[in-house]
């Protein structure tokens, strides 16, 4: 059956383009699925965590058969965690900065084929997974990605650009961390929880990631010399990264880390700061309907 009606949620925050363009986004949005013959309301998100209320308030009340995260990972996640164990879908127009499960799944990254894809594909059912009880999608860690994450968040301006020089600065006073993992002391440079493949923007952390399979890839990655990070820079963007010297993986249902001091983490690209030394992650088979 084709879902008919939709409920668009438009974050003004996410990339470049919903700054300026939410309001006409969402009037646009409205009129091209009456073209097409479809029932639709676009919203404009107010503040954090709006999103989850309206999308959680649609699974209540099975009023819409998809809600629809216009925007980026942080806005997917919001939605998303609103429809958990619904029969109501997540659709993605991937309009926000990295974009990691929109592009994981091959959802198209022009808004006008992202749209008819949304009109026209089916839904398939995925796995979520929690730290420390908060849900995520894509993928969630510790280390250098959580500190490019919090990062990130404090710049006025989003877009890939705003990423690669916030990465490259964060390259530069980073210092790595030590963990505990099943009794084993380790000094990391990240650890990264996998459900999707990829962060966003094509950087793959694990390429061999499988959203349907009720298993995380955990990527661990110790502190390497300063002539591999360009080699590690090339394999990530070019969906190569594999085990090495520097590199290890591991394929669990779930996984308990302690850290010396409370530590910042990140979650599907938003970083959250801890009040405990202990992080415990776990994946939610088939918990999420999604348009794909
Ligand atoms: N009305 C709002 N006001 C302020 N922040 C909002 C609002 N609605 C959502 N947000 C927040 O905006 C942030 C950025 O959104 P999002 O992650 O979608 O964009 P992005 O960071 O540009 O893209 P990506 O995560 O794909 O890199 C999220 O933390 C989300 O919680």
């Amino acid at each position: 059956m084709v879902d008919k009606r939709y409920l668009f949620v438009v974050n003004p925050h996410s990339g470049t383009k919903l700054r300026r363009e939410a309001d006409s986004m969402a009037v646009w949005l409205e009129q091209q699925a009456r073209k097409a013959g479809l029932t639709a309301k676009a919203i404009i998100t107010r503040a954090r965590g709006h999103a989850t209320d309206l999308a959680a308030e649609a699974a209540a009340t099975q009023k819409w058969d998809t809600v629809v995260a216009v925007g980026g990972d942080g806005t997917v996640n919001e939605v998303a965690r609103g429809l958990l164990f619904a029969p109501t879908s997540l659709g993605i127009l991937p309009l926000g900065s990295g974009n990691g499960l929109a592009r994981h799944l091959g959802i198209p990254l022009t808004l006008s084929a992202a749209l008819h894809h949304l009109f026209e594909c089916p839904s398939v059912v995925i796995d979520s997974a929690t730290l420390n009880g908060q849900p995520f999608f894509c993928v969630a860690g510790l280390g250098f990605d959580a500190y490019v994450g919090q990062l990130f968040g404090q710049q006025p301006r989003r877009g890939l650009d705003t990423y690669v020089r916030v990465s490259m600065q964060a390259y530069l006073d980073y210092l790595p961390q030590r963990i505990r993992v099943a009794g084993r002391d380790t000094e990391i440079f990240s650890l990264s929880f996998a459900n999707a493949g990829q962060f966003g923007n094509n950087a793959w952390v694990a390429p061999h990631a499988d959203l349907t399979d009720g298993r995380l890839e955990v990527c661990t990655v110790t502190p390497f010399p300063k002539w591999y990070g360009t080699a590690l820079t090339f394999q990530l963007f070019t969906k190569g990264l594999k085990p090495s010297t520097y590199i290890s993986y591991q394929s669990l249902r779930e996984i308990t880390v302690e850290t010396e001091q409370p530590t910042l983490v990140h979650y599907d690209g938003e970083p959250w700061q801890l009040d405990t030394g202990r992080i415990e992650v776990k994946i939610v088979p088939k918990s999420l309907r999604v348009k794909a």
